[in-house]
């Protein structure tokens, strides 16, 4: 059998590093590289942290790109950095399996119609939490019934991104049950700006970051005389983990991209 051979990019950071473990216990899989922004030509297995591969880390993704053959790219960097790296995987036909969040929606069209032009696979996934996707499936399912909905995420407070790519994706998905909706008194005014959230359709957005969080949603749905709340928790990055494997092991099966883990759940 055929390794699948994977890149990582952000090895160092909190998915990154776990992403490595994770690999490290597959016999399908091998890492041949990483890509950080630092520590060029040092080895992973210099890292104390990081278990112990003996593999290049590159700066220069195009440098890296040329120097192995890499069937996928897993990223789960920054915002900035994702983008750059997920574009050029595509143009060098390495299938991009991606974490990092907060892409525009220009971006993930963009990305979307490279992959199809190039006809190669590309998963982008807000959430790789099985338990999170389940939670955005069931808040769609729910809006069918209880339009009227506000999003609370969580997150801890070295998160670059508000909302959270999950948040943004479970609007995304309620916006495609419910008709457009004003919530609240349609007289209401902010007299502390932000008090109300993010707002996406009528729909409010809250963002939470505090130490000692790691990644969790509720989704409130009201209506007259009840109250629906949807909650997920990852207490632990290993959460993710599933969703990773199950990601690369698509991505070699696809030919465009698709955004959304529950895309690809059977
Ligand atoms: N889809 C999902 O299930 C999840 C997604 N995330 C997302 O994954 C991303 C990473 O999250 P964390 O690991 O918590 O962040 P982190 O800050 O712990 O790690 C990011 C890593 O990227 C590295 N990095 C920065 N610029 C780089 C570059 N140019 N090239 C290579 N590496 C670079 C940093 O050195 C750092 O080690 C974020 O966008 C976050 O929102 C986080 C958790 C779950
Ligand atoms: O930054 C994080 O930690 C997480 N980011 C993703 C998001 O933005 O939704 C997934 C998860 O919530 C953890």
């Amino acid at each position: 059998m055929s390794k699948v051979k994977v890149i990582v990019a952000g090895p160092r950071g909190k998915m990154g590093s776990e992403a490595l473990r994770m690999i490290e216990k597959q016999d399908d899989l091998e890492l041949i590289a990483c890509l950080d922004h630092k520590f060029e030509g040092k080895k992973v297995s210099e890292f104390e942290e990081l278990p112990n591969f003996d593999v290049d880390i590159y700066t220069d993704i195009e440098q890296c790109f040329q120097a192995v053959d890499a069937d996928v790219l897993v990223d789960l960097t920054t915002p900035e950095f994702g983008y750059l790296h997920t574009k050029t995987a595509i143009k060098y036909g390495i299938r991009p399996v991606v974490g990092t969040t907060g892409f525009s929606d220009e971006q993930l069209q963009e990305l979307t119609d490279l992959a199809e032009e190039k006809g190669i696979g590309v998963i982008i996934a807000p959430n790789f939490a099985l338990g999170a996707v389940l939670m955005m499936q069931f808040a769609k399912w729910a809006a069918k019934y209880f339009p009227d909905v506000e999003i609370i995420e969580k997150h801890h407070d070295r998160k670059l991104d508000a909302p959270s790519g999950t948040a943004v994706k479970t609007a995304q998905l309620i916006q495609e049950e419910r008709e457009s909706k004003t919530q609240g008194h349609p007289d209401e005014k902010e007299t502390i700006a932000g008090a109300r959230g993010a707002d996406v359709d009528g729909m409010k957005i809250h963002s939470m970051r505090l130490p000692g969080l790691v990644a969790h949603q509720e989704v409130v749905f009201g209506s007259a005389g009840e109250n629906l709340t949807i909650k997920h928790d990852s207490f632990h990055r290993e959460s993710f983990m599933t969703g990773v494997k199950l990601a690369i092991d698509h991505v070699m099966k696809l030919d465009l991209l698709v955004y959304g883990l529950e895309n690809i759940l059977e």
